[in-house]
């Protein structure tokens, strides 16, 4: 049951059957979900279930295939735009929903330039506002203080964690109101998954977050909230700890204790 305090939540987004096609092959099944404000919802599930194609849902990423459609809704609010209606620009939709992958994908510019590449194309010019833009990036993003002495510097000569880092200032830098993170630490050593992780529990003061994570530890920790997938289906979500330790569903029990998946 929520707390009072969680009762007070508001809502970010609302998935309201939501199905999706890739061609003929439908991967999302009527989905209803609820993202909190300033919360970080899980998606968990087996392989194949449809995590990553509904994650990809909410920054139209599917718009860059042909022949992929969506039924449903997702609704952000607080304006109740259906991001995922024809008639809406994914360009709108993901200067609002920015994501963060599996594996960090630095573009093949300076630190400074891959957080600044967003700001310039939203026509940011100002040499004194990118400076303070980028900063504000990379300290929210926990990467300031290593990065500072090398903003010249490729992006690929950081190591792997810096480099994911440095993928998530350059989300934030849109000052986006939600992100995406897909796997974000699967290609990180024990101690850049922590630190991402410590992150997200920061970042969530100000942004909502939704993950996709095959970790249930990681999941366990760093979630509010969370969704079990199954067959392209939500087949239950609610408080993180109620789904880990009282889940309602015996495919959830199953999953979440580790007999399937
Ligand atoms: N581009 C595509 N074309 C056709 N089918 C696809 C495509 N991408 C994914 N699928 C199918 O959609 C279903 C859901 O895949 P998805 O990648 O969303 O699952 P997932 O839960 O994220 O899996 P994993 O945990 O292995 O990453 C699967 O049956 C998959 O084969």
């Amino acid at each position: 049951m929520a707390s009072a305090v969680e009762s007070t939540l508001k809502t970010k987004a609302q998935t309201s059957n939501l199905s999706f096609y890739y061609g003929a092959i439908q991967a999302l099944k009527n989905i209803h979900l609820t993202l909190a404000e300033y919360r970080v919802t899980a998606l968990i599930g087996p392989s194949g279930c449809g995590k990553t194609t509904y994650l990809r849902c909410f920054n139209r990423m599917h718009d860059l295939y042909p022949g992929n459609r969506y039924e449903g809704q997702i609704v952000l609010y607080p304006d109740e735009v259906n991001i995922v209606g024809p008639e809406v620009d994914p360009i709108e939709v993901r200067m609002r929903v920015s994501m963060v992958f599996q594996k960090p994908n630095p573009f093949p510019k300076s630190v400074y330039e891959n957080v600044a590449y967003g700001l310039r194309v939203r026509g940011v010019r100002n040499r004194a506002e990118l400076d303070e833009k980028v900063e504000g990036a990379l300290r929210q993003a926990a990467l300031w203080e290593e990065a500072k002495d090398r903003l010249d510097s490729l992006a690929f000569n950081l190591s792997g964690g810096q480099q994911q880092r440095l993928c998530i200032a350059r989300a934030l830098a849109s000052e986006p109101e939600i992100i995406l993170f897909d796997e974000p630490t699967s290609a990180l050593d024990p101690l850049a998954t922590l630190k991402i992780e410590e992150l997200m529990g920061q970042l969530k003061q100000s942004v909502t977050i939704l993950i996709v994570t095959h970790n249930m530890q990681q999941a366990a920790r760093i979630s509010d909230f969370t969704a079990f997938m199954y067959l392209g289906e939500v087949i239950e979500s609610g408080q993180t700890n109620q789904m880990f330790d009282h889940p309602t569903n015996p495919l959830t029990e199953q999953y979440v204790s580790g007999r399937f998946g």
